[in-house]
């Protein structure tokens, strides 16, 4: 990663930021775009409440004082900020590269608002070049993986690597991605699978830091 590239991961997550208001409750998704909004939250000493999606973000939001509340004791979240793996600019997103997936989507479904900030080496005119992260319960992992083949994707196992829920990682390359939220579907009905990283309509703004600078998706025309 070049420093170029954190550089505008860090310029998105601080206009992800600038969205948050005192008292809100915030999901805090994973990964080192994810990283530079929990410190800018900090810095700003803004008075949120965090959900974070990890056991890593939930460790840096404590070392960094941001409260945390429980998923369970809150009846829906303000807004998520979160990275991506790829995005399209009509805002389809893999996710997943930090295995945190599940709690991702989970959060994400939770959230009136998901907001995604990314460097733009994630951007991509159709999902795909990025393998698919599919949870699967660890039993099903030989099952799952002779489906995706029937589907025509070659598979690996992420070795050494369990979810938060205790679950395998299995990523599926599917090429370049026509329908992703048919896939999605079909990967869902799989027995054996939890969730899978296609966030298909889901986010409602992606901001793309690039060489300095920071583009909003969908892009709004004229003005
Ligand atoms: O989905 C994720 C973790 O499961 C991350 O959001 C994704 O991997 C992007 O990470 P980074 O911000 O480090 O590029």
């Amino acid at each position: 990663m070049t420093s170029q590239q954190d550089n505008d991961k860090k310029l998105a997550a601080e206009m992800a930021v600038s969205m948050l208001r005192n008292g809100m409750t915030v999901g805090l998704g994973t990964g080192s775009t994810a990283r530079f909004a929990l410190h800018a939250i900090a810095e700003q000493r803004l008075e949120i409440k965090g959900v974070p999606t990890s056991w890593q973000t939930a460790e840096l939001a404590r070392s960094l004082g941001i409260p945390l509340v429980d998923i369970n004791d809150v009846p829906y979240i303000d807004i998520t900020l979160d990275g991506a793996d790829e995005f399209t600019p009509s805002l389809d997103l893999i996710k997943g590269g930090g295995a945190a997936l599940l709690h991702e989507k989970i959060v994400a479904v939770r959230s009136r608002q998901l907001v995604i900030m990314t460097d733009a080496s994630k951007r991509v005119a159709q999902l795909g070049k990025f393998r698919v992260p599919v949870e699967t319960i660890p039993f099903a992992v030989r099952y799952v993986q002779d489906r995706l083949a029937a589907m025509g994707a070659s598979s690996s196992v992420r070795h050494g690597v369990l979810t938060d829920e205790g679950n395998a990682v299995i990523d599926a390359d599917f090429g370049l991605i026509n329908d992703p939220a048919a896939l999605g579907a079909q990967l869902k009905a799989i027995t054996g699978v939890v969730e899978h990283g296609i966030f298909a309509g889901m986010a409602a703004l992606v901001l793309m830091g690039d060489n300095g600078r920071v583009e909003r998706f969908p892009q709004v025309s004229g003005g």
